[in-house]
């Protein structure tokens, strides 16, 4: 909260961006702004030469963007937004304006003229505050405002530009480059708001917002500086700095705050306290509350998850990966749904900032191709399906599992044991083991130096994933990977193409009730927390006996809870949990020690789990 007061101003309010741009979504939407997006219909036609300089032009076009918007909400469904956002960046070169390109002979024509220049970056911003008057007419304040960034290429070979070119980057971006993505290798220097070349100037906009919304009173002209985001403790010190609305020196921010004085300071509904004149009588709301962002965030959550599972389940972002762009009637037909229903999924997924949409046009983002598509190397499709066929009913039984304290893996199914534990539900959970160990194998395998173990025995290993990268990282170490019959039968479809079998062993057996192979360094991922402890204790017994002190050690992944056992991810899990826990750092010592492994080191990856070293010595 201390961090965005500004944006903070915006909770309750009704706040549009009239801007396709999922970089300007995804600027906006990490600092916490809610906002729906609605894509503006101004075709960015101005006439250039009408303008003496070419911010005008970028300022008069993100005005128009916005209010093009804003009207269209105003009339088609007699919702006026409280404020509509509007951008446009351009790229300057020695006069002219290079907007995006048309095709890739103009994306060329463009980037060789940049190719060895300095360039300058426009961002045009319109802030618009919308109000219904009586005879339901749209009245518009504005605020608006640009930045400047330079920009210099480096000298761009033609193969380069080529390569780059048929990339595809450059073909929705302005100047035919997007400098956060492949065209950042382009780029020699920067000088100004690097988020500003990616589309928008969020510091900017903030200094706006913080004008607007924290005009100097007389009293307190030291507190708030015009040019600074301000800092607060709380909002109830801006109080008096908000009610002062008329000591603002800037005009149009004056302006956009016109009605301030006889009713509210603010257009939307509001939870700040109001200064509201009755009858001639000066009232003062009580209501100092904030509006509960918190919990709508919360509240929402699951709908957010739903839509990324359904996307998944319907391999929406497959076909995108193979087609590249599709429309939706495109998309709709092609996972066999209907066109309306798609088109609500498709623009749902866009507001999460999963895909991009230009001109009615749907593709993956660069998060999709990367993570979502079900055979990309770190997918994480298979989790998400686990988690929508199987952890999804869990959450909707939370209720009674609680009430009752039972297990309620039957009850969140309703299916028989054959069911539960067929093959099909096997493979899933394999699916969702192997994507979750492929994205933090890496971070498990050098959280400490392992060189020293020539022979490793990986319990549960599963699909084999910790086992090869573990094999990458330290080429001298060889890794057996020991799980039930029924899991090592089908961890064929899961190696790599190139896996060398003389390094990555895989044997049948049951870590509880069968003879550990011989290993200098054990390894359980993702097992402990799961067992109850009676079992737990077993199988930390068997392998302290395994272990002879000094020459080998038991590495272990798992989430490590806070001390304070507050990390929600953990904790949100637990609820899904048939027996075992998650536990804190010192939990986890103490179980060790209390096996014999007196040197115990933790690293706490910033990755989905956690690291432990235990050695006997
Ligand atoms: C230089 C640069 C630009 N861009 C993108 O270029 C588009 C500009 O076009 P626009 O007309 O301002 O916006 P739009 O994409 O047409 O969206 P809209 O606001 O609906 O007009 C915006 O997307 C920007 O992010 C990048 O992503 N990276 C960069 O380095």
């Amino acid at each position: 909260m201390l961090l965005n007061p500004v944006i903070s101003k915006l909770a309750g309010k009704r706040v549009v961006l009239a801007s396709a741009s999922p970089r300007r979504q995804d600027i906006l939407s990490n600092v916490g702004l809610r906002f729906e997006v609605v894509p503006s219909w101004f075709k960015e036609t101005l006439e250039k030469s009408l303008f003496s300089a070419p911010q005008e032009y970028a300022v008069e076009t993100a005005k128009q963007k916005a209010l093009e918007v804003a009207r269209r909400m105003h009339m088609k469904h007699r919702k006026t937004p409280d404020i509509v956002i509007g951008a446009d960046t351009i790229v300057t070169l020695e006069d002219a304006i290079l907007e995006k390109p048309l095709d890739k002979q103009d994306a060329y024509n463009m980037l060789s003229r940049l190719s060895g220049k300095e360039h300058s970056v426009f961002t045009g911003v319109a802030i618009v505050h919308c109000k219904s008057e009586k005879d339901n007419q749209l009245d518009t304040d504005i605020v608006d405002f640009y930045e400047e960034t330079k920009v210099k290429f480096a000298v761009l070979s033609e193969d380069l530009l080529w390569e780059y070119i048929d990339s595809g980057e450059p073909m929705d971006k302005a100047g035919g480059y997007g400098i956060q993505s492949l065209g950042g290798m382009l780029v020699e220097s920067v000088h100004g708001d690097f988020l500003n070349v990616v589309g928008f100037p969020l510091n900017h906009f903030c200094k706006k917002l913080a004008e607007i919304y924290y005009p100097p009173s007389k009293q307190s002209i030291h507190r708030v500086k015009h040019d600074s985001i301000p800092y607060v403790e709380s909002f109830e010190n801006l109080s008096d700095v908000e009610k002062d609305c008329s000591s603002s020196k800037n005009s149009d921010i004056k302006k956009a705050r016109k009605d301030c004085g006889n009713n509210s300071c603010s257009s939307g509904p509001s939870l700040q306290p109001t200064t509201i004149i009755q009858n001639g009588v000066e009232k003062k709301s009580e209501n100092t509350i904030q509006f509960p962002s918190k919990i709508i965030e919360l509240l929402d959550g699951f709908k957010a998850s739903k839509t990324l599972f359904a996307a998944s389940k319907l391999k929406v972002f497959d076909k995108l990966k193979d087609k590249g762009a599709l429309k939706a009637m495109d998309i709709a037909d092609k996972i066999n749904a209907s066109v309306h229903g798609t088109e609500r999924l498709l623009d749902a997924c866009v507001a999460l900032g999963l895909l991009e949409k230009t001109h009615q046009v749907y593709s993956n983002t660069e998060l999709a191709n990367t993570f979502l598509v079900s055979d990309a190397e770190f997918s994480v499709h298979g989790y998400i399906i686990h988690s929508n066929d199987h952890l999804w009913s869990h959450y909707t039984h939370l209720e009674s599992a609680v009430v009752e304290g039972i297990n309620y893996h039957h009850k969140a199914h309703g299916q028989t044991a054959e069911h539960v534990h067929g093959p099909e539900v096997k493979e899933r959970y394999m699916r969702a083991m192997h994507c979750t160990l492929k994205i933090t194998a890496r971070d498990v395998a050098t959280a400490f130096d392992l060189s020293k173990y020539s022979t490793a025995c990986d319990l549960g290993g599963c699909t084999g994933a910790l086992a090869h990268e573990l094999s990458w990282i330290y080429p001298e170490m060889k890794v057996k990977v020991f799980d039930l019959p029924e899991v090592i039968k089908n961890v064929t479809q899961f190696q790599p193409e190139k896996s060398d079998s003389t390094r990555i062993i895989f044997t049948s057996g049951n870590f509880l009730d069968d003879a550990l192979p011989k290993a200098d360094l054990y390894i359980l991922s993702r097992v402990l927390h799961d067992l109850l402890e009676d079992k737990l204790h077993h199988l930390l017994r068997k392998v302290s006996e395994a272990c002879s002190p000094g020459n080998s050690a038991l590495l272990i992944a798992e989430i490590v809870l806070d001390e304070e056992k507050r990390e929600p991810r953990a904790l949100l899990q637990s609820l899904s949990m048939s027996g075992g826990k998650q536990r804190s750092g010192t939990e986890y010592k103490q179980l060790l020690e209390s096996h014999g492994f007196n040197r115990v080191q933790i690293k706490n990856t910033g990755n989905l789990l956690d690291a432990i070293l235990a050695v006997k010595r």
